[in-house]
């Protein structure tokens, strides 16, 4: 629909309308049309002569700015002059690289006169690792259960935290250990993050090497009251839309309170019970305290998304959750459906079947339906998928972050490269190197597969050569087929010739392979969308990784060995960020419902699964780390008790279930197992508080019968 198709609201008129001066703070529950009033203004502001690059949107993370930058390209704005959509992290790492020379020297850079190289995660993780690894060694965080991978983004996630709280991250550990006054052994993990921070922090200032935090508590600290910076950003943006403001953390919402007075005209918007992204440092109470700043109060109470029934509904599960006693309406039953399984195959093939009779039956598009649960699995996924395709019915799944190490496609690469390497002393078992050949050769089985591998592949020989298909038996070399036989030996050979020569970088090794054999036809990537499309991030991460590493200019071929060394040990390619595809109407959403909520995507039905899994309600354990500790609000010495851990899960999950029955306009289908994944009995809180619901509903029912 488009914004000319709409009916608008008063406060969306009101909104559009009001003086182009004006600074307006506007809340409201999610889905009371915000986002569209804004986009709507911003396009006026533009249509009464405002330069459109004099606009800055800011939104907490890039995927909550699309609903901008889809309607600023329906636009023919002149390159370069189209309003700013951005983050301001994004914005800060502009600052610190048009002023660098300004402040590097201040900022403590002990080589300010060479430019900054801004980190990934991986390439953070890569240097993190450098210095963890060998104090694991040593004996550090023996009492942490949990994977190197982990303990890695721990480390940052506190750096990022000190950075967007504001507080000096030598403080992190003295923060954390006066929450749990009498419990040594975790006073001893918190100490020993801590040195690795510091570690890490000195190691960045001497390379000039700048991760997100040191990014961001540069452009604080040392530009943001820099005169030259101050003018610089005043003279290109005049005025702020900032969306999501919620969603947002401290130090954002102190550099917003502290530019409004000099803009000409800002519109802030806040989501209701939002603050989602706390985990990231998110903060409600900060974000609030903007309305003060801002002349004019603008309230939308109506959601355009929910019926009254999704909305009575929204308000009853959330009393079950927190156990008030409130009477449920009765129109709550017409918007949600409980389906109870034995076992999770079961649920699948059910939610398959559900999904697919709305699609055919009631003409429900399948962009409209949206698959949630707390974590979306592979095997989750996978299942999921392949059902839907068994019913024609397109999907799109969207996890935040992905391992591409648990992609097969990138192992397969992976593989071969490994192989292609001798050098490296990499040496992949025997049930990797069958996989790569079933991942490689189109339509091989697991049976040939491991009859080609035993024969051609010893991770033992030491020239690390493969064997030839044609000194194969002859009754064996049937039994695989002499198609199959074929395909490898001209793999074997493209290999043979590379290693005969001059080796290449890895990202540069990875594409050439790819293009020349992998993707031919006979090939499994052959016309594999998804696979090339994990080829293409592989290839881009190795990419960035080399490119970010500033000696590996020097010695591009040891980059080659220092990534798959990292994969290996479980660090990376631990995690990239999936970019965000706009949800489409064509294919069903299977997504972790906090990425949902981040999505600004409301759905007609949606499916809850295994609503039993202590996971809806559960945080992740984090044990280096602590999301409100070390936020602004904890009072520094108060203990975090067994109470507050119970306490801010239930808030949490009253969160949750807000916010997704508010991006709902007809139905919420909850399933649930007694049995998960991993076999264990499931009766979480959320499950519980359908029960309750259940047990509400029918002693209703019950009195209306009396
Ligand atoms: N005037 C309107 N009439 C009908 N539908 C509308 C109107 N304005 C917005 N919508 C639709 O309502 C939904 C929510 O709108 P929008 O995203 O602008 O709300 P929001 O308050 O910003 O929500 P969120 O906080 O989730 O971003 C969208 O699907 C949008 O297309």
């Amino acid at each position: 629909m488009s914004n000319q198709d709409l009916y608008f609201t008063a406060q969306q008129i009101e909104i559009n309308q009001a003086p182009l001066q004006s600074k307006i703070f506007v809340e409201g529950p999610p889905g009371c049309g915000k986002t569209t009033a804004a986009v709507q203004r911003s396009l006026t502001m533009i249509a009464s002569g405002i330069p459109a690059e004099s606009i800055l949107v800011l939104v907490p993370q890039r995927t909550l700015g699309l609903h901008y930058t889809n309607a600023y390209r329906q636009v023919e704005f002149m390159p370069g002059a189209e309003p700013d959509v951005v983050t301001l992290g994004g914005l800060g790492q502009r600052m610190v690289q048009l002023f660098w020379p300004l402040v590097a020297e201040r900022a403590g850079f002990q080589q300010p006169l060479r430019p900054p190289t801004f980190l990934t995660l991986e390439t953070a993780q890569y240097y993190l690792a450098r210095i963890v690894f060998p104090l694991i060694e040593k004996g550090y965080f023996q009492s942490a259960v949990i994977n190197k991978n982990r303990l890695l983004s721990q480390i940052l996630d506190n750096l990022n935290k000190a950075a967007v709280v504001g507080f000096d991250y030598q403080q992190t550990s003295a923060r954390l250990k006066s929450a749990y006054p009498n419990d040594p052994a975790k006073h001893t993990l918190f100490d020993q993050a801590q040195e690795c921070a510091q570690q890490f922090r000195k190691y960045c200032l001497a390379h000039h090497l700048l991760d997100f935090s040191l990014q961001y508590e540069v452009f604080h600290r040392f530009l943001w009251g820099e005169p030259a910076v101050r003018g610089y950003l005043n003279q290109r943006y005049r005025h702020l839309i900032f969306d999501n403001v919620e969603e947002d953390v401290p130090i954002t919402h102190d550099i917003v309170a502290q530019w409004l007075p000099e803009l000409d005209s800002a519109l802030l918007l806040y989501d209701q019970q939002g603050g989602y992204r706390l985990f990231l440092g998110a903060d409600t109470l900060t974000s609030h305290s903007l309305a003060r700043m801002c002349a004019q109060q603008i309230e939308c109470a109506q959601s355009l998304v929910t019926s009254p029934a999704t909305e009575s509904l929204q308000s009853d599960l959330a009393a079950c959750v927190l156990r008030e006693s409130q009477s449920p309406d009765p129109q709550s039953e017409t918007a949600v459906e409980f389906s109870y399984h034995h076992f999770f195959p079961q649920m699948i093939d059910q939610v398959a079947e559900q999904i697919a009779s709305l699609v055919k039956d009631q003409a429900v598009p399948p962009g409209q339906i949206a698959v949630l649960s707390p974590f979306l699995s592979d095997s989750l996924r996978f299942s999921l998928v392949n059902r839907l395709q068994e019913h024609n019915i397109a999907s799109r799944s969207h996890r935040p972050s992905r391992s591409l190490r648990e992609e097969p496609a990138a192992r397969c690469l992976l593989t071969w490269a490994q192989i292609a390497h001798p050098a490296w002393q990499m040496k992949p078992d025997p049930e990797e190197f069958r996989s790569a050949l079933i991942q490689t050769l189109d339509g091989l089985d697991w049976l040939r597969a491991h009859l080609l591998g035993q024969i051609v592949y010893s991770p033992n020989r030491a020239d690390g050569e493969l064997g030839s298909f044609y000194q194969i038996k002859p009754p064996i070399q049937d039994r695989i087929t002499h198609l199959q036989g074929q395909r490898y030996e001209a793999l074997r050979a493209w290999l043979q010739a590379y290693r005969a020569g001059e080796p290449v970088a890895l990202d540069v090794f990875l594409s050439r392979f790819f293009g020349e054999v992998l993707s031919q036809p006979g090939y499994a990537f052959h016309n594999n969308m998804e696979a090339a499309s994990v080829a293409y991030r592989l290839v881009e991460s190795v990419q960035k990784f080399r490119r970010g590493v500033p000696e590996a200019q020097d010695f591009p071929l040891n980059t080659g060995f220092d990534y798959l060394n990292m994969v290996n040990q479980g660090v990376f390619a631990a995690q990239y960020l999936q970019p965000y595809q706009p949800a489409s109407d064509d294919a069903v959403l299977i997504m972790p419902a906090y990425t949902f909520l981040m999505t600004n995507h409301p759905v007609r039905v949606q499916f809850w699964l295994n609503i039993g899994s202590r996971n809806w309600w559960e945080r992740i354990d984090q044990p280096l780390t602590h999301p409100y500790i070390l936020s602004r609000e904890w009072p520094s010495n108060q203990p975090w008790t067994d109470a507050d851990d119970w306490n801010t899960n239930q808030k949490a999950l009253e969160r949750l279930v807000r916010g997704l029955i508010r991006r709902c306009s007809e139905k919420v289908i909850m399933t649930s197992v007694e049995i998960d994944e991993s076999g264990q009995e499931q009766k979480g809180p959320l499950m519980q508080a359908a029960q309750s619901l259940v047990r509400r509903l029918n002693s209703l029912k019950g009195a209306e019968h009396d």
